[in-house]
């Protein structure tokens, strides 16, 4: 399971109570915040005056859980030299002189791990400790005795004793580990054998090579492409962290920082380092043995457990139905106050369900199970509730028991609701009570999800006072679901809790499917608009906040630097005055008493200036304790506007991340607007040419007058401008678009030419119909019928398919359908086609030579004489 690195950030309280802090810590939002703004989100950040046990609890104890389950755990602690490092992890040290509440998170931890195991005696354990520190890259072993066994936390603890006592001082590492090797077998009757390491390490103050060498390997890990082996042997240090920093431990980093002022550099260095190490994923793991998840019980003995487990497992399923159920259940007859046949109905089905958990549970609520020995299976319900179900030969004489029974079942049915609707009432608050409580804290240690959608079920180890049973092969123990389901999934929102709980407390609607509308209304409720406003009014107020806080730091400066120029005056008074009154009494010791006449004169001088010295010196310290006071006043106000500006800061990044993602979605909409106009103009376009190649006129919208030419040039300006701003992506799209445009014209066009050649086609037919009407017009009235047609050909020729059409019904009967629709496609022909129309002049050309003059040439002499023949009497002589 890929768990991250888990952060926390302690804050050294200031040495002095009236010494400035630069850096603050919000441990409700879990923020860091720098005293110019800047925050740093971590999983727990630690109040200054976080005590040790609270340290521990916060979050050491999912950590011993998940390390009992058999997983290996890390805590690291770095930080700027006297931040508490050593104090977090040991405490102040071991001696007699140090109370029991300043341990750290060592000694805490062993004597957790024995308290867990003295709890479970099934389990046989082995646990060893072992305590080394690393100086220049060599490795020193403080209890010089390597693995050392610890039988008891006495012994533990003396160990601790004495390696407090050897260990070096100074700029160096130490590692500090406890393993556990423990066997038990589990109520399935299998054998769980596991291992686990829990590290500890103190890192130096002071960089050195480890170090540089740790921070390497967290880059490394870090990288957008990190390298696929990573060198961890590199020095002593990375290998012993080898697990912790992108191995297999569950690890908690904890940030010690400085809050002075002139630490602040250095303490920013730390959270940004504390940030890095949050992108690191470790891949945690239960560390089990070979003989791991063997059998041990008998067969007997294990199906014995299975049936009580069958029996425990049917009777939670029906108590969860009936949870469920009963609410809705009692709701509906709140609201209706009488009893519909459905309701009844409804109400029986939860008895027969109840009915059965008792018998499962061996617990005789209503008293009628008082005889059923452990079943298996389904139990049969009482007859007494089961009034549908009565034999026929009770019939009709049982009707008085009959009714006696309805009584009876309207009784109970009453007593068992007012008995649900207090226990659901009551486990409901205790639920919701606890939800509120723990939803932020680590005492968790399970919580169960159903579906993705619903929310997660915590039950805290306090009230469960069982731990979580691992069932055989299972690779996820509690502790690691627990830790992915707080790690890797985020808590609902406490407004969605609200919600959700008031929705449950005012029984509106219990149903599930209520939360999952309010939600649903809570993310599609904030327009735009809204949201912007929300946005500017809040960081109106987050501006104004802060210059006020700028200002604040800036009024608490100056009053301190007007402080201490008051206590430099001060300390100058006093001397003053110190002198003063010192010269005073030697004069008077020294002088003779003619000189103590002259003398007190000039004494009382002395004593007037000091009286002056100290009434100005009081007046000082008036207004040093006045100043005082407005520098705390100062600094509680700009503590409380600090904490104010988090909360500001975090709201406004919500409002600008719905807001920028209302946003991108207004541009993307725009843009495929813009894109749908260009495929518009393009379509257009594409007409228009279409219009040009088939010959025709351009639409009337873009017939080419001027005007319109005009307007097509300025379309197509404005669409190479659309065209211009479009993305890639919507360029892609569009000449998609166009594609498809062109595709669709080119079947098109197929299917045109497929029209003409089946037209051309159904000519030829025609013409053969016609040359066959032709020679049949031929057989018995040829003469009449040869005319006939020469006529309608005539009549064709010259494009009169009307007369055409007289001829050929004058024909004959035989051919006289053929005719007709000869004469009907004519006339279509003739409607679609007009007959082109050729000049008289080429007409004449082409008409036959007629009544041809016939002439005899002859020759006379030399003369040639022609005479016509026609006109007998007429003769040409040439
Ligand atoms: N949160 C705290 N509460 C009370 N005392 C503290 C706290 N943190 C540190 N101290 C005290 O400050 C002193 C320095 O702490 P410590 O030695 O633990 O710092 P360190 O960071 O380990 O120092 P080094 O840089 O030498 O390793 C100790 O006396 C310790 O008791």
């Amino acid at each position: 399971m890929d768990i991250p690195v888990q952060i926390a950030v302690r804050l050294k309280p200031p040495s002095l109570e009236d010494s400035t802090q630069c850096i603050f810590s919000n441990p409700v939002t879990q923020i860091v915040i720098t005293e110019s703004g800047q925050t740093f989100h971590v999983n727990r950040a630690l109040p200054v005056d976080c005590t040790q046990a609270n340290l521990f609890n916060s979050f050491m104890i999912p950590q011993i859980n998940c390390f009992l389950d058999g997983c290996d755990t890390s805590v690291v602690v770095f930080g700027q030299p006297k931040t508490g490092k050593t104090y977090t992890l040991f405490g102040p040290g071991f001696e007699c002189i140090h109370s029991e509440s300043d341990q750290g998170i060592i000694p805490r931890f062993l004597t957790e791990i024995f308290h867990k195991f003295n709890q479970m005696p099934e389990r046989e354990f082995v646990l060893h400790i072992t305590w080394m520190q690393i100086v220049d890259n060599n490795i020193f072993d403080v209890l010089s005795a390597g693995l050392v066994r610890c039988f008891n936390v006495e012994e533990a603890f003396q160990y601790l004793q004495l390696g407090w006592r050897q260990r070096c001082p100074g700029n160096n590492h130490t590692v500090f580990t406890v393993s556990v090797e423990q066997k038990w077998v589990a109520t399935n009757g299998v054998l769980n054998h596991r291992m686990s390491t829990a590290s500890f390490c103190d890192l130096a103050a002071y960089p050195d090579s480890g170090l540089f060498a740790l921070e390497n390997i967290i880059k490394e890990l870090l990288a957008e492409n990190p390298p696929k082996q990573i060198n961890y042997d590199q020095c002593i240090l990375t290998a012993m962290l080898r697990d912790s920093f992108g191995g297999r431990a569950f690890t908690w980093v904890i940030g010690c920082i400085s809050t002075e002022p002139e630490d602040y550099q250095d303490t920013l260095k730390i959270l940004n380092l504390c940030l890095c190490c949050r992108g690191i994923k470790n891949f945690v793991t239960v560390n089990l043995f070979a003989d791991n998840n063997t059998p041990v019980y008998t067969d007997k003995t294990l199906s014995q457990q299975n049936e009580s487990n069958f029996n425990l497992q049917f009777a939670t399923t029906q108590w969860i139905k009936l949870v469920s159920n009963a609410e809705g259940l009692f709701n509906k007859i709140l609201q209706s106050k009488s009893l519909t046949e459905a309701d009844v109905n409804q109400v029986t089905e939860w008895l027969f369900l109840k009915a059965e958990c008792d018998e499962c549970l061996s617990s005789d609520v209503g008293g009628d199970n008082k005889d059923s020995g452990p079943k298996h299976g389904l139990p049969r319900i009482a007859e007494d509730t089961e009034p549908s179900e009565l034999s026929e030969t009770d019939g009709d004489s049982d009707s008085e028991e009959d009714s006696h029974t309805d009584t009876l079942f309207q009784d109970k049915l009453q007593k068992f609701m007012e008995y649900f609707k207090e226990k659901n009432d009551q486990l409901f608050a205790e639920r919701c009570e606890e939800y509120l409580n723990h939803i932020d804290s680590d005492d968790i240690t399970l919580s169960h999800t159903s579906g993705s959608q619903s929310l997660p079920i915590m039950t805290s180890q306090s009230n469960s006072g069982r731990r979580r049973t691992i069932q055989p092969g299972e690779s996820l123990s509690g502790a690691e679901l627990e830790l992915l389901r707080k790690v890797a999934a985020k808590a609902i929102s406490p407004e969605s809790q609200r919600i959700i709980i008031e929705s449950h407390k005012k029984d509106l609607d219990p149903e599930p499917k209520l939360i999952e509308r309010e939600l649903l209304k809570m993310i599609d409720l904030p327009k735009a608009d809204e949201i912007c406003k929300k946005y500017k009014i809040t960081k109106e107020k987050y501006t104004q906040k802060q210059n006020l806080t700028r200002k604040l730091s800036k009024e608490i400066n100056s009053s301190q630097t007007q402080l201490k120029e008051l206590i430099n005056l001060c300390i100058a008074k006093e001397r003053l005055i110190d002198d003063l009154s010192r010269a005073v009494s030697q004069n008077t010791q020294n002088k003779t008493h003619s000189d103590k006449v002259e003398g007190s004169l000039i004494d009382q001088d002395a004593l007037k200036e000091i009286r002056r010295h100290e009434t100005s010196l009081k007046t000082y310290k008036k207004q040093i304790d006045q100043i005082k006071r407005q520098i705390k006043k100062d600094e509680k106000r700009k503590n409380t506007l600090d904490l104010e500006l988090v909360k500001d800061k975090l709201k406004l990044d919500d409002l600008s991340e719905t807001s920028i993602s209302t946003d991108i979605r207004e541009k993307k909409e725009r843009k495929l607007l813009e894109c749908e106009e260009a495929i518009e103009a393009i379509d257009t376009a594409i007409e228009y040419k279409n219009n040009l190649i088939c010959g025709k006129s351009p639409s009337a919208s873009l017939s080419d007058t001027n005007e319109n030419r005009e307007s097509r040039t300025r379309g197509e300006q404005m669409l190479m401008a659309r065209l211009d701003k479009l993305s890639h992506e919507e360029m892609k799209t569009l000449l998609y678009r166009y594609f498809q445009k062109v595709v669709d014209l080119r079947s098109a066009c197929a299917a045109l030419e497929a029209g003409v050649s089946a037209a051309a086609d159904e000519a030829a037919a025609w013409r053969s119909r016609a040359a066959a009407a032709w020679r049949h017009a031929q057989r018995p009235r040829q003469h009449h019928h040869t005319r006939s047609f020469h006529a309608m050909h005539r009549c064709l020729d010259a494009g009169y398919a009307e007369r055409a059409l007289s001829f050929g019904m004058t024909t004959d009967s035989e051919t006289s359908d053929d005719a007709m629709r000869l004469v009907d496609r004519m006339k279509q022909i003739a409607r679609c086609h007009p007959p082109p129309v050729i000049p008289s002049q080429n007409l004449k050309q082409l008409m036959p030579a007629m009544a041809m003059p016939v002439a005899k040439v002859t020759k006379e002499k030399n003369k040639l004489v022609i005479v016509q023949q026609s006109k007998n009497k007429e003769s040409k002589r040439i």
